[in-house]
């Protein structure tokens, strides 16, 4: 465990410290999403709902320290699953390198990786983050934006790291992976017949009304799928939204929006540039480094140190 100065990030960060980083990450990753093809879909949540909450730290993946409740303890956390992967993929890089990576370094690799395998683009990624040693759950409420957050809010969110209207809009194609919940989607389904996100499709309305609300849902164990290719990387998600088949509010509004409509359209027929305002949009929110301060980089990707350990010099190694 070193204590690091928290320097800027770099793409040749570990270059001398852990040449083969990159490519142990690779087919590590690799290897899981071989065995489990619902762990990539988790992998770009977690990303977004680490950075999303004082930076990206790995601050997602601790347990409860003394004093304090864990991110996961957030219900803005519903759904987070997966976390447990990391520590594999991060035993396998300390078996290489160790004491070297930080956690919140292989969560964004993980990312990355995770869209690359699906069929989206390559994303070169600085790295250089450090791990955070503290956290709550009300940080994370404060910090994540709930299920039914409209257009306004999603921009705000993506605008403070730096995005264009372009670059926000192609960030949600993150959700042309993976699933959600009913109970991420109740709350956008309408009262006889009269849907609450006005410009869903009629008939899709009755389709989720059926699947969430029928007998035999369960809104927290129930889910459907983002897209029609909810493991594939592609701009079906797009597709669906001009289509009016939009999962959560936020989707549903994006088609509509004056702001962002003709971008959603446009990625509709346009992957390539979909792909290229999605990279440069992930770049933006993987480089979210609001928590530098007593960073580190740790082993155990889930059970860290406290501050108190690190006064006691306990854990320091260098
Ligand atoms: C304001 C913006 C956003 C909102 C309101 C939002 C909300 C949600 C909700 C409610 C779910 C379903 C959770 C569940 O019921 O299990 C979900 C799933 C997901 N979100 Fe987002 N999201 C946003 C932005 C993003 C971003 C920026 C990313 C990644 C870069 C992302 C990646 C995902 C992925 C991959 C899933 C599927 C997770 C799984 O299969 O377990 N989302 N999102
Ligand atoms: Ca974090
Ligand atoms: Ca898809």
């Amino acid at each position: 465990l070193v204590l690091g100065e928290p320097g800027h990030l770099s793409y040749d960060f570990y270059e001398q410290s852990c040449p083969q980083l990159e490519s142990i990450v690779k087919w590590e990753a690799a290897r899981i999403f071989l065995e489990q093809p619902e762990v990539p879909s988790a992998f770009l949540r977690l990303l977004f709902h680490d950075c999303q909450v004082q930076g990206c730290d790995a601050s997602i993946l601790l347990e409860t320290s003394p004093n304090t409740t864990s991110e996961m303890g957030s219900h803005k956390n519903f759904g987070i699953r997966d976390r447990e992967v990391l520590g594999k993929i991060k035993s396998t890089v300390e078996a290489e390198c160790p004491g070297t990576v930080s956690c919140a370094d292989i969560l964004v690799l993980s990312a990355r990786e995770a869209v690359a395998s699906s069929g989206g683009p390559t994303i070169r990624v600085p790295l250089g983050r450090r791990d955070a040693l503290s956290t709550s759950g009300e940080l994370a409420d404060a910090s994540l934006p709930p299920a039914t957050a409209p257009v306004e809010a999603m921009l705000r969110i993506f605008a403070e790291k730096g995005m264009t209207v372009e670059e926000s809009v192609a960030i949600m194609g993150a959700h042309t992976l993976g699933v959600a919940h009913c109970v991420s989607v109740e709350s956008s389904l309408g009262e006889g017949g009269v849907a609450q996100a006005p410009g869903r499709a009629a008939g899709f309305e009755s389709i989720l009304r059926e699947s969430c609300l029928g007998s035999g849902a369960d809104p927290g164990k129930t889910y459907l799928p983002n897209d029609f290719t909810l493991f594939s990387f592609d701009n079906q998600y797009y597709r669906e939204l001009v289509a009016g088949r939009g999962l959560l509010r936020v989707d549903v509004e994006i088609a509509a929006h004056p702001r962002t409509a003709a971008l959603v359209r446009r990625y509709a027929v346009d992957l390539a540039g979909f792909f290229q305002a999605f990279a440069s949009a992930f770049e933006l929110a993987a480089g979210d480094r609001r928590n530098p301060a007593l960073a580190t980089t740790c082993r155990d990707c889930r059970f860290r140190p406290t501050i108190a350990d690190l006064k006691k010099k306990r854990f320091i190694l260098t």
